[in-house]
Formats: structure tokens, C-alpha cells, sequence
């Protein structure tokens, strides 16, 4: 399967990255302004396959993309230290008005997975300017941020992150809501889990794994001035779930019809993802609290997405 990247920064080439040591991929083209960039990325990349892969990886123009199964959207600026993600929006804006219309001259086909940030209002933005079905035009969404709670949880009761059953929703981004109240460590709740192996769960833990959670971007920024290797390993992911019509159950960020009674709002709920996009929506049971801050969430992107000129 081919899958192309525009935008072949700190992302997308941890993207490229991730994706050619996943292997599974038969060839990853990066597209970048820079051509430079994509050219010395893609030959970096390339020296790590022979190790791992198979992946033909190189660089190339907007027709290259053409077959591409998968294309990834990560142009556009990033946050400084300090900057939201929703401050990244005009400007972003700008760059897919370019770059969405060439994706599609190149290729129909094609699922757009997106990670611009503020990456919801960004696959708003591409499914507009696409004109494909939101079901095709998949934001990375929460993917991130649920990866990091599931690490935070399992470092705090001492299992593998891959036995938390826990999400992340609504916007990625300050708003985001962490479902407390139907997290599971396998199949038990984790107050049960936690009460059994005498560990506390209370409002501190809690309120520390928020912090962890949702301050995680501004702090790796603020040390390392970008965050990319999750980011990357979480496209690929996504990647993997479309490459092999897996029905994974991710959390991912996609235009929905109705979430806590705000209309036509791009957010992340759990989905599943196979080869034609996202499949279903799995609503979670969330208890009011939760309920409320999802609404919230679901505003400010609608608020956020309003403003913008389009
Ligand atoms: N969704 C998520 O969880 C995450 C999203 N991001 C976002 O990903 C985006 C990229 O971040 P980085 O890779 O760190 O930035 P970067 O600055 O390293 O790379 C961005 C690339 O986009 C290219 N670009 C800009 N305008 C373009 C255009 N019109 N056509 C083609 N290429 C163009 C630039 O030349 C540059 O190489 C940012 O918006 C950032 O906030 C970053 C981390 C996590
Ligand atoms: C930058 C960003 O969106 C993140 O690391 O969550």
C-alpha cells in the first residue's frame, strides 16, 4: 500500500518514520514545500529500512501522490512555547486551502488523515475543502492524548498501557475531556482495580494524570520545541487500522452529525477503523460531569471553526 505525507517536518517525518519501521507500507512519499526537506527526510528514512522493511520511501511533487491509498496532512505551522493549539488556526488555514485541492488533483482515492493542528477544526476544514465523506477524512484527533492517559494509568497502578481500556474526548486540544467513569484496567473498573491492589485513585492522583495529560504538549514544547515521536507512532497506527481493515476501536476525530446537542462538529469519540475510513461511532457512557465538559468541548470547536473566514 502506498501512502503519501504532505508535509514532511518533525511529523511527517516521524510519521514516514514510524510507518517504514511498522512495515506493512510498500511505499511512503513525502511531499514539502521545502523540497530539500523532503528529499534529505526521505533518505534518512530510507537508511533505517533495510534494517526493518521493505518500504520504498522517497520524496516527490503533489503527482507522485497518485495510488496513494492514504494520503497524511501534516503541513502547516506549529505551536511555540506557550501557544495554543487554536492559535495555529488562521494560518493553517491558509496552508490546506493550498494543499487539500492538490492532494485531490492527484488522487480521489485516497483516505486524508489529518494532524495539523488544532487538528479537529483542521479535518473540518479538509473534508470541506475536499468534498469527500467525513467517514474519509480522519483527524488524529485524540489519539495522542489517549495514548498518554492509558500510559498514565498504567504507570500509576503497574499494568502495560495496552490493558487500560480508557479515552480521551472532544477536542484535542485544552478542552479535551478524560473519561474517567468508564475507564477499565482489563475488564474492571479501575476504582476496583485500584481498591484491590491498595492503591489510592483519588482527586489528586486523578488531577495529576489530568495535568499529565493535558499539559503534555506544552511541556515536552517547552523543553524540546516540538512533540513528534507520538504523534508519529500514533498515524501510523491509524495507518495500520485502514492498511489491514483492522475495525480498531481508536479514538479519532471526524465531522459528526450531533455531540451533547451541538450539530456538525469535528471531535474525537472512539470509532472503528477499517479499510473504507471510519465504520462506526462508539458513544461512550459518560457520567454528567463528563457530559457537560464534552459539551463544552464540542462548543468551542464549533465557536472556534465559526470564526474562521471560509
Ligand atoms: N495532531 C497532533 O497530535 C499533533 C499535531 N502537531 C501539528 O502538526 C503540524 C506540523 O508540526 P511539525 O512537523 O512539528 O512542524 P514543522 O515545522 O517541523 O513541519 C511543518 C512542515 O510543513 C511544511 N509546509 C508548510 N506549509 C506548506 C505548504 N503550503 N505546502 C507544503 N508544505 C508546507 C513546512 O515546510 C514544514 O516542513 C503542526 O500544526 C503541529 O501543531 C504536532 C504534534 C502533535
Ligand atoms: C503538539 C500536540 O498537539 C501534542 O503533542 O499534543
Amino acid at each position: 500500500m502506498k501512502v503519501g505525507i504532505v508535509g514532511a517536518g518533525m511529523v511527517g517525518g516521524s510519521a514516514g518514520y514510524a510507518l517504514a519501521m511498522m512495515g506493512g507500507v510498500s511505499e511512503i512519499v513525502l511531499v514539502d514545500r521545502n523540497e530539500a526537506l523532503a528529499r534529505a527526510q526521505a533518505e534518512d528514512i530510507s537508511h533505517a529500512v533495510p534494517f526493518v522493511s521493505a518500504t520504498s520511501v522517497r520524496s516527490g511533487a503533489y503527482d507522485d501522490l497518485a495510488g496513494a491509498r492514504i494520503v497524511i496532512l501534516a503541513a502547516g505551522v506549529s505551536q511555540k512555547p506557550g501557544e495554543t493549539r487554536l492559535e495555529l488556526l488562521e494560518r493553517n488555514a491558509e496552508v490546506f486551502r493550498e494543499i487539500v485541492g492538490a492532494v485531490g488533483s492527484a488522487t480521489r482515492e485516497a483516505i486524508l488523515l489529518i494532524a495539523t493542528n488544532p487538528v479537529d477544526i483542521m479535518t473540518d476544514v479538509a473534508t470541506r475543502l475536499s468534498g469527500l465523506p467525513p467517514q474519509r477524512v480522519i483527524g488524529s484527533g485524540t489519539i495522542l492524548d489517549t495514548a498518554r492517559f492509558r500510559s498514565l494509568i498504567g504507570r500509576h497502578l503497574g499494568i502495560a498501557p495496552q490493558s487500560v481500556h480508557a479515552y480521551v474526548l472532544g477536542e484535542h486540544g485544552d478542552s479535551e475531556v478524560l473519561a474517567w467513569s468508564n475507564a477499565r484496567a482489563g475488564s474492571i473498573g479501575l476504582e476496583t482495580f485500584a481498591d484491590q491492589i491498595g492503591k489510592r485513585l483519588d482527586a489528586t492522583v486523578r488531577q495529576s494524570i489530568d495535568d499529565g495529560v493535558r499539559n503534555a504538549a506544552y511541556r515536552i514544547i517547552s523543553g524540546k520545541g516540538a512533540t513528534y515521536y507520538g504523534i508519529g507512532a500514533g498515524l501510523a497506527r491509524i495507518v495500520k487500522a485502514i492498511a489491514h481493515d483492522q475495525r480498531d476501536v481508536l479514538s479519532v476525530s471526524i465531522m459528526t452529525g450531533m455531540v451533547e446537542g451541538v450539530p456538525d462538529v469535528a471531535l474525537s469519540v472512539p470509532r472503528v477503523i477499517g479499510a473504507a475510513g471510519v465504520l462506526a461511532d462508539l458513544f461512550p457512557e459518560l457520567d454528567r460531569e463528563e457530559r457537560a465538559a464534552l459539551r463544552r468541548s464540542a462548543m468551542l470547536i464549533k465557536e472556534a471553526t465559526e470564526s474562521l473566514r471560509f
